[in-house]
């Protein structure tokens, strides 16, 4: 499931792992430890700056009077630098020339010092260490079917939590990585999320409205007997409202499913007005204490005014508590333009993303919740009534990061 952006993904994160190494092992030169270490030494000492024996000598002066003064201890350790599982990453062979200053306080731990300041060594990525990876990140997630301003909002939100980080030598770097990413992706994914389940359980008494809408052909009938059946197990009960009175042959599709399930539906002729059939399903539901009712209606292009306007009535009349938009997971970007214009004629809830089961590259469950700014709710994931699955967005995100 969702390889092709789990593996794109991938790819980011070792890309930039390469380059936060690069410049990791640029910082593990042995001019630089040398350098470390001198500013070390300059650090312990209290005082007036102290030079050592050789750089006197070099510069011509007199280390014979100095050196009554000064006592120079060359020492020799290895210090051993751990990553955060307590496992020697690099061992370092360390030589340090310390200056004893006899009329100066004695200065000690001088080891203990020059290990901090190896041990703190960081990486701190900057914005043209993230640029190239970025740009790699926006054509890996454009790759894997997420419209452009979603990528735009990743790629923003993983800059903006990785520009300055501070990565610690040893330290596994892919998690920085990695993190920021699920971060942005979780974010995107959490907006305005809430639990259908408990939506229709806060309804208790009152008969809970929901009406599915999207294109021919996503598996909107499929998934109203789906749920119907999932309700069902909780012990709800439920009607079903045929109002795809449009295409030849639907009212009986569905009516076909609520008789597998042992489900009421309300009809009418072919032809009909379809907000006409939902009041009347709306009516007799309530009038039975039903406690769900789930209403079908005739897919329709984003694109036909005519019949945007007709679901625009059909919401108005039905005064649904939930509007749930369904497409397919392998629609890609053409999904997220339907739900972008369909989010813009009537006020959807949260969207049943069908035939995850076939391969779908994942982006547009991200782009949808985004456009949308509403939540993913099911996943289908087959034909059959059980195969429906609820979102959870942190298991999504688990998903496209698991191994
Ligand atoms: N593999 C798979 N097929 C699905 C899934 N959901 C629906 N389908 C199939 O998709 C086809 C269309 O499903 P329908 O439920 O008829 O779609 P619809 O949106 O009601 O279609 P219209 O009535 O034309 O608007 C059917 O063959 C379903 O069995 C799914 O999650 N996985």
């Amino acid at each position: 499931m969702f390889g092709k952006l789990k593996e794109k993904l991938q790819g980011f994160t070792k890309s930039l792992n390469k380059t936060i190494d690069e410049k990791a092992v640029e910082l593990d030169q042995p001019e630089m430890v040398g350098e470390e270490l001198l500013l070390a030494e300059e650090i312990i000492t209290d005082g007036p700056e102290v030079e050592s024996a050789s750089e006197i000598q070099e510069a011509g002066g007199e280390p014979e009077e100095e050196k009554d003064e000064e006592e120079v201890i060359i020492t020799e350790e290895t210090v051993a630098i751990k990553d955060d599982n307590g496992d020697v990453v690099v061992e370092e062979f360390i030589t340090a020339e310390i200056v004893k200053d006899k009329s100066k306080k004695e200065k000690v731990g001088f080891f203990g010092r020059a290990k901090a300041l190896i041990f703190d060594r960081e990486v701190i990525l900057d914005d043209d260490d993230l640029e190239g990876p970025l740009m790699d990140l926006q054509i890996a997630l454009l790759e894997s079917d997420l419209a452009l301003s979603v990528t735009d909002a990743i790629v923003a939100s993983v800059k903006d939590q990785l520009s300055g980080t501070r990565k610690k030598f040893g330290k596994n770097t892919g998690n920085i990585v990695e993190e920021a990413l699920r971060k942005a992706i979780l974010d995107v994914m959490s907006a305005n999320v809430f639990d259908f389940d408990e939506f229709i359980n806060s309804k208790k008494g009152q008969t809970a409205h929901v009406v599915f809408v999207g294109i021919n052909g996503t598996g909107k009938t499929t998934s109203i007997a789906k749920i119907a059946n999932r309700l069902q197990k909780q012990g709800k009960t439920v009607t079903i409202a045929a109002g795809d009175t449009f295409r030849a042959g639907a009212i009986d599709q569905i009516q076909i499913h609520a008789d597998r399930l042992g489900v009421k539906t309300i009809r009418h002729q072919e032809g009909s007005d379809p907000a006409a059939v939902i009041y009347d399903a709306l009516q007799y539901s309530k009038a039975h204490k039903i406690d769900v009712l789930l209403s079908d209606t005739a897919g329709r292009m984003h694109t036909n005014v005519n019949l945007m306007a007709q679901l625009e009535k059909i919401c108005r009349v039905g005064m649904p508590d939930l509007i749930i938009f369904v497409d397919e997971a392998t629609a890609g970007n053409d999904a997220v333009e339907r739900a972008s214009q369909y989010a813009d004629a009537v006020p959807i809830s949260g969207t049943i993303l069908t035939k995850l089961d076939a391969d779908s590259k994942g982006g547009a469950a991200i782009s949808i919740a985004y456009i949308t700014q509403k939540p993913i709710l099911f996943f289908g994931i087959g034909q059959n009534y059980d195969d429906l699955m609820k979102f959870d967005p942190v298991w999504f995100v688990n998903k496209i990061f698991e191994d």
